[in-house]
This record gives C-alpha cells, structure tokens and sequence, in this order.
C-alpha cells in the first residue's frame, strides 16, 4: 500500500477510536493476545448512539462474521473474499498459511495490522487462525487475526513474546528407556506448561523396552494429581491410537529431550509423515537432534502438532522460586497453610509443604525434584 494512504487510514483508525480505546491499550491486548478483551474494549463503555456502534463494527467486522466478532480486523468491506487459515510458519515477512479451501498460501500481513503492534515480529505467530484475501492461488494478504487462547509465550525484559497461538495441549514426550526416564525433566516441563496455562498430558514412550508395571507406580503419581498420562510405545505401536483420539482436532505442541522418539510418534500418529528418525547413540544416550526446522504439521481430524525445535527443549522462563509452588497440584492444597507466607519449604519451620512429604501425602521424589530446581536454578547461588 502506498505510504500516504496507510498513513491516512492509520490516521483515520486512531481519530475513530480516540477516548475510546487508548493506543498503548490496543496494543497492549493485541500483543498479548488478549483480543477478547481487545473486543470488549472496543465494545465497551463510552460506545453510544448507534454512530458509534457502526464505527464498532468497521473495527471488529461484528456484521459479517460473528466468528470473528472478537478478532482485531481493519478493513473489511467484502468479507466474502475472506478465506480462513491456519499459520504454518512465520518467515520474516512472508506468513505461510494453510486455507480452509486447502490451498497453501505466502501470505504477507496488511500493514495497518502491524502498525497496531510495536513488536511487528509477532503481529501473526505459528499456529494463528488468520481471515486473508487470496490475491492469488498461491499469495493472499492477512486482514484479520482471530481470537487466540491456550499461548505458548515467554516473557523477556518484560514484554511477553507469543511463540504460538491456539494450543490445546503440551505433550510432554518422556521415553522409559534409551535415554532413561528423567521425571525432574517432566515436571519441569509440567511446569512451563502451567505457567502458559496450556493443559499437559504426559507420554511415556518406548515401553515395549521394559515391563510397563516398572513405571506404574510414577505413572499413579501423575495421574493422581489430575494429569493425563499415557504409556505407548511408538516401535509396536502399543497405544497409539488413543493418543491419536486425544488429538483430534486439538493443536499439540511437542516437548521433551533428544531422541525419546517424538519423530517416531508423529510418523505414528500421521502415517505417511516420513519424518526423519534420528539414532540414539550409545556414549551419550541423548539422541542427535535429528529435527532442525520448526513446524506445524496438519494432522487427520482437523488438528496440528507444533515441533519446534526450540519448544521441545524449553525451559522455565522468568518463573520466580517462591511461585513454583502454586504451580503443582500437589503442593498447592497446603502452601497457605505453612507458617510463613513466603515460605520456600526448604528450610523454614512450620512448613505445610514439608509436613505433607514427612507423611507421604507429597510424593518424595517430587519434593526432591523441587529442591534441585530452586537450589539449582531459581535461588541465588
Ligand atoms: N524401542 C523403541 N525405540 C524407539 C521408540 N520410539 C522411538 N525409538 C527410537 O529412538 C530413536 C530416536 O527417535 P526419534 O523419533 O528420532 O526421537 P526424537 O525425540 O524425535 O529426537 P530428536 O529429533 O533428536 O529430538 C530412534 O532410533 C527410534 O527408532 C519406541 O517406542 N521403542
Ligand atoms: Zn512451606
């Protein structure tokens, strides 16, 4: 778009919106992706007379699609046109989406979209339902980003960054065996997962490499504390099927560390996949990180899974020592009973926490794997 017209209607949008939505505000919400409650804003007080809620709908786009009542939208005239999509990937400026027509298209974002956000790099972000004008079989243009729930982000220098939108599901892929099973790395994973807000679900994979009736017992702990839990074993196929049910038209991200065999559960979940399987190598057990690009990969049933690298891997981003506690089931129901409100359960006395351990209402091993995580990485050394 010529400069002096994306400068007229920029203009335009914020004389519309003037004392009704503050700009910092907007961008705010879009970026974090808060547009139910960018919607409301728009909606809400101060909109009166029907002038007002005509100009309402110019924003939201109310009128033609009430789907896309809640989404952030600036320009629709001819909704017809619309195609929606889902985001594959995000490559600098070129957006691939998959079309609900099953077209794929290299799409780039209208700019008066980007200009509502000050960090343009995640105006659109993996996994986006997104409304765009075909301009072409292959190319379309981004109008329009739908609401987004369940955002995997982190958070740096205090400003949120959303990796990817509209997760259903953390799959914490674990294996029982080559490499051996590190439950502090799933419950450190179960952590991320409650900080994002995102349900987990925790998959034991390889068990046709020992007795399942070994593991049952973490296997309980988990689940007892409301977790869904899974055993399977991607090499016989033992369960697949009901992990391919969970994942019906639901967006998974995957996590979990080399070579526990995420790959090979995808090529099981989506027969014809073909991704490649890496060996796990006897010196080091860890695998060979055999997947480099990030990926949304459509799944039978409506559904995707997102394995990106730098998810699978992820780490506890800006979590504080004294939250961790309210981030697991199991410690929750009596970290308002210790003495001390701030209470680590590390050392203090009077400690709910350490208490529920002693008597095993707290699994012991969880508690140990706390202690490692705050000593290790969240306190001071
Ligand atoms: N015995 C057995 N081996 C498995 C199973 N699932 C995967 N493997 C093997 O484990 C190795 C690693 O599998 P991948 O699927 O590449 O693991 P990954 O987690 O994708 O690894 P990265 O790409 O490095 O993150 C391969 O040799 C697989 O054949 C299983 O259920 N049982
Ligand atoms: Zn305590």
């Amino acid at each position: 778009m010529p400069k002096k017209k994306h400068n007229k209607l920029r203009a335009d949008f914020r004389k519309k919106h003037q004392g009704r939505v503050r700009d910092s505000d907007l961008t705010r919400r879009f970026q974090t992706g808060d547009q139910d409650s960018l919607a409301d804003a728009v909606q809400s007080e101060r909109l009166t007379g029907k002038g007002d809620l005509t100009r309402k709908r110019t924003v939201i786009g109310a009128d033609s699609n009430p789907d896309q009542a809640a989404g952030l939208n600036v320009k629709l005239d001819t909704d017809s046109d619309l195609i929606r999509g889902r985001v594959v990937s995000v490559h600098g400026l070129k957006v691939r989406v998959i079309g609900d027509d099953g077209r794929r298209y290299e799409c780039a974002v209208r700019q008066l979209l980007k200009s509502l956000s000050t960090d343009q790099r995640h105006v659109v972000v993996a996994g986006d339902r997104v409304m765009l004008r075909a301009e072409s079989p292959q190319d379309g243009m981004i109008e329009s980003v739908l609401p987004r729930r369940g955002v995997l982000s982190r958070t740096s220098r205090g400003k949120q960054h959303v990796i990817v939108a509209n997760v259903d599901y953390v799959l914490i892929i674990a294996s029982v065996a080559r490499p051996s099973l590190k439950p502090a790395l799933i419950d450190r994973f179960l952590l991320t997962a409650a900080q994002c807000e995102i349900q987990p679900i925790i998959v034991f994979n390889k068990c046709d490499l020992i007795d399942p009736m070994r593991i049952q017992p973490m296997v309980g702990v988990y689940a007892s504390m409301g977790y869904r839990t899974l055993m399977v074993s991607a090499e016989t196929e033992w369960n697949i099927d009901p992990l391919r049910a969970l994942l019906t038209g639901k967006q998974a991200v995957l996590a979990g560390q080399s070579g526990v065999g995420k790959s090979s559960l995808l090529n099981r979940i989506q027969p014809g996949l073909g991704l490649a399987v890496g060996e796990v190598s006897d010196d080091n057990d860890k695998g060979r990180h055999t997947t480099t690009a990030s990926r949304l990969i459509p799944t039978d049933g409506g559904g995707a899974v997102f394995d990106t690298p730098g998810i699978r891997q992820f780490q506890l981003w800006n979590i504080e020592a004294n939250e961790v506690g309210g981030l697991m089931p199991d410690f929750r129901p009596y970290v308002s009973s210790c003495r001390y409100p701030d209470c680590l359960h590390l050392t203090e006395t009077d400690c709910a926490v350490k208490d529920a351990v002693a008597d095993a209402r707290i699994d012991a091993r969880r508690y140990d794997a706390y202690c490692h995580l705050l000593e290790e990485d969240l306190l001071p050394q």
